[in-house]
């Protein structure tokens, strides 16, 4: 059932303009170049078409009626600034690239890299994109510079969008990979703009109707995978893939436009993309830009949001997602806080509508800490580049610990066991997911691609999963990285690790197969040790933890086969920007010493 109270919202966004590309009665123009009237084109029968959700859009964007789509840098650019803004985009791209040459009207799916820190400008450059017909290639200026070529080259990228202060970095990259590089035009922001005029409006609706109008199934979004399990890969997405998801996340987790999410996550992932980004604004909210997470900054911007004398600001923040490593970071910033701070930040917290977290597991240590200081227990999801969100705890009911709950609405999961059997609700073995937000391929890997699916179009996720008594998913890690085969048994990396972060020394813990001659692997953990403990440690001069007192303490609590053999104490464990580790690469390293 739709349960999501977009009706309560007067104005459905800009972003809409997505939605018409999977439903549109009327027939498109067939290949690009050959120009279809534009009657043709909007006459759909439904309020839905393209066409008809834009205008309205910018009809209520109009003086009257202005709303707030983004926020960043103490700035509010609203959706008719950033719906101008696309078409600028779009209009620059077309003069630079389309215009004059032989038979093309539009990008013809081309690939446009878009490198800009979270900004207005970040997604006029997406949506502008679309609008020509090209292909959205979000890029993140942390990549290190190999990754970056990788990507570029990989992708085939012949145009980069960036801005300003972007400018030399990216003309020297535009150099190295025979691509050209245009610059965003800044947008105005609301504060400069004052009120659109009417024929402002109407001339954008006219604008956006001569617009690039795409397909379901056309490409849209080239996004690379983490690389955590091996070299990042391509994986398109098409318009289809892209509503339907957003659709999904606005239903299920009743996205509105009274909702203010505070966004601290990169661009380039799903998890910030679609979570933190798209869906919100699909559904009429603003989206606050904190381009770089503070612990500081984000406990002081719900403080804020809901001051101690119990008033509720107007610009409060009412939606949170992060990865576990940011929880646990604002848990450490929330014990560093003196009584009183502790106590408005908590009540603060409170607040919010929904608190979520994902992209790796969540250790239960932090879930508990986290529920017992906010009262939130984090709503837990699961999803992957390749579909983005597919389980989910739910918004009202049980959200489970150390479970990513049940599939969300449309989405079709089965496990398929090793030995290739029928499949029993609680067995393990490999997830397996239909979805209407499913990838269209790997880029330029077709083979790849072909292996990815099993019978009925189902896509192999490479995570061992298993289902408790009341269906709710367990992750059980990447098959490949977390998956240990030791004497036999098959043990979950994620499994041992939630239990030591249990230990009271233990800050953060991974946990990894290596080789060895008589078992196969052995459990090996690498362990960052709490800091009171390593101040103890160096004070002591003795290991915060031993092996033995590690083994010692475990035997209550893990099986004897899943008790570490080796342990190495590390001040930190390499992370990416999503918080993960490249266990692969930790294997290669340790193995190598
Ligand atoms: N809530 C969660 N709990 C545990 N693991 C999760 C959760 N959400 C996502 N993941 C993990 O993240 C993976 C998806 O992340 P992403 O698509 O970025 O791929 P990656 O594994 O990080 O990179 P690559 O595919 O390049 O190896 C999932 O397959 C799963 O292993």
């Amino acid at each position: 059932m739709n349960s999501f109270k977009a009706s309560n919202c007067s104005l459905p966004p800009l972003i809409r303009f997505l939605s018409s590309h999977g439903r549109r009665a009327s027939p498109r123009p067939g290949i690009l170049g050959v120009f279809t009237p534009r009657s043709r084109l909007f006459s759909g029968p439904s309020s839905n078409t393209f066409m008809e959700v834009v205008k309205t859009v910018l009809m209520q964007a109009s003086a009257t009626n202005e709303r707030v789509a983004i926020r960043a840098e103490q700035k509010s650019y609203g959706y008719l600034q950033l719906g101008a803004s696309a078409l600028n985009v779009s209009n620059l791209l077309h003069n630079k690239y389309v215009k004059g040459t032989n038979g093309m009207r539009y990008l013809d799916g081309a690939r446009v890299g878009i490198v800009a820190k979270p900004s207005a400008e970040f997604v006029s450059g997406i949506l502008g994109t679309w609008l020509c017909g090209g292909v959205a290639v979000p890029l993140a200026l942390s990549y290190p510079e190999a990754e970056l070529f990788h990507v570029m080259n990989d992708s085939d990228i012949s145009m980069i969008l960036s801005t300003q202060e972007h400018q030399q970095l990216l003309e020297n990259v535009a150099a190295k990979c025979s691509s050209h590089l245009s610059l965003i035009p800044a947008i105005t922001s609301m504060e400069q703009s004052g009120s659109a005029a009417d024929n402002m409006v109407a001339k954008l609706i006219g604008e956006i109707e001569d617009s690039r109008i795409a397909e379901g199934d056309d490409p849209a979004l080239i996004l690379y995978t983490s690389g955590t399990t091996g070299k990042p890969k391509g994986v398109v997405h098409t318009y289809k893939s892209i509503i339907s998801q957003v659709q999904i996340l606005t239903e299920v987790w009743e996205y509105t436009c009274s909702d203010r999410l505070l966004h601290c996550l990169p661009l380039h992932h799903v998890h910030g993309l679609f979570n933190a980004l798209l869906a919100p604004l699909y559904a009429g909210a603003v989206v606050e830009f904190m381009p770089k997470f503070s612990v500081h900054g984000v406990w002081q911007r719900w403080q804020e949001s809901y001051p101690k004398d119990g008033s509720i600001a107007d610009d409060a923040i009412t939606l949170f997602t992060g990865v576990p490593t940011m929880y646990t970071r604002l848990l450490q910033g929330y014990e560093k806080m003196d009584l009183d701070l502790q106590v408005a930040s908590a009540s603060a917290a409170s607040k919010l509508r929904l608190m979520m977290c994902g992209s790796s597991a969540l250790p239960y240590p932090v879930l508990k800490q986290w529920e017992e200081i906010t009262g939130h227990r984090l709503l837990e999801r699961y999803g992957m580049t390749e579909f983005f969100m597919a389980l989910s705890n739910p918004l009202h009911g049980i959200r489970k610990e150390a479970t990513v709950g049940k599939a969300l609405p449309r989405v079709e999961v089965k496990i398929i066991p090793e030995d290739g059997s029928a499949t029993g609700t609680t067995e393990v073995g490999e997830l397996c997911v239909r979805s209407p937000s499913l990838f269209k391929e790997y880029w330029k890997q077709p083979k790849i691609t072909k292996e990815s699916f099993i019978d009925g179009g189902f896509f192999k996720t490479g995570d061992t999963v298993m289902v408790d008594e009341d269906g709710y998913y367990i992750i059980l890690g990447r098959t490949n990285a977390d998956i240990m085969k030791v004497g036999g048994y098959k043990l979950s990396a994620l499994e041992i690790e939630a239990v030591l972060l249990e230990h009271e020394v233990v800050s953060e813990c991974c946990i990894l197969g290596l080789p060895d001659k008589a078992y196969g692997e052995v459990v090996c953990a690498i362990i960052v040790p709490q800091p009171d403990a390593r101040r103890r440690s160096e004070q002591e001069l003795k290991p915060a933890i031993s092996l033995e007192e590690l083994q010692n303490w475990s035997k209550e609590k893990l099986a004897p086969y899943k008790i570490p053999t080796k342990l190495f104490l590390w001040d930190s464990l390499p992370r990416n920007a999503m918080g993960k580790v490249n266990k692969k690469a930790l294997k290669k390293l340790l193995e190598g010493q």
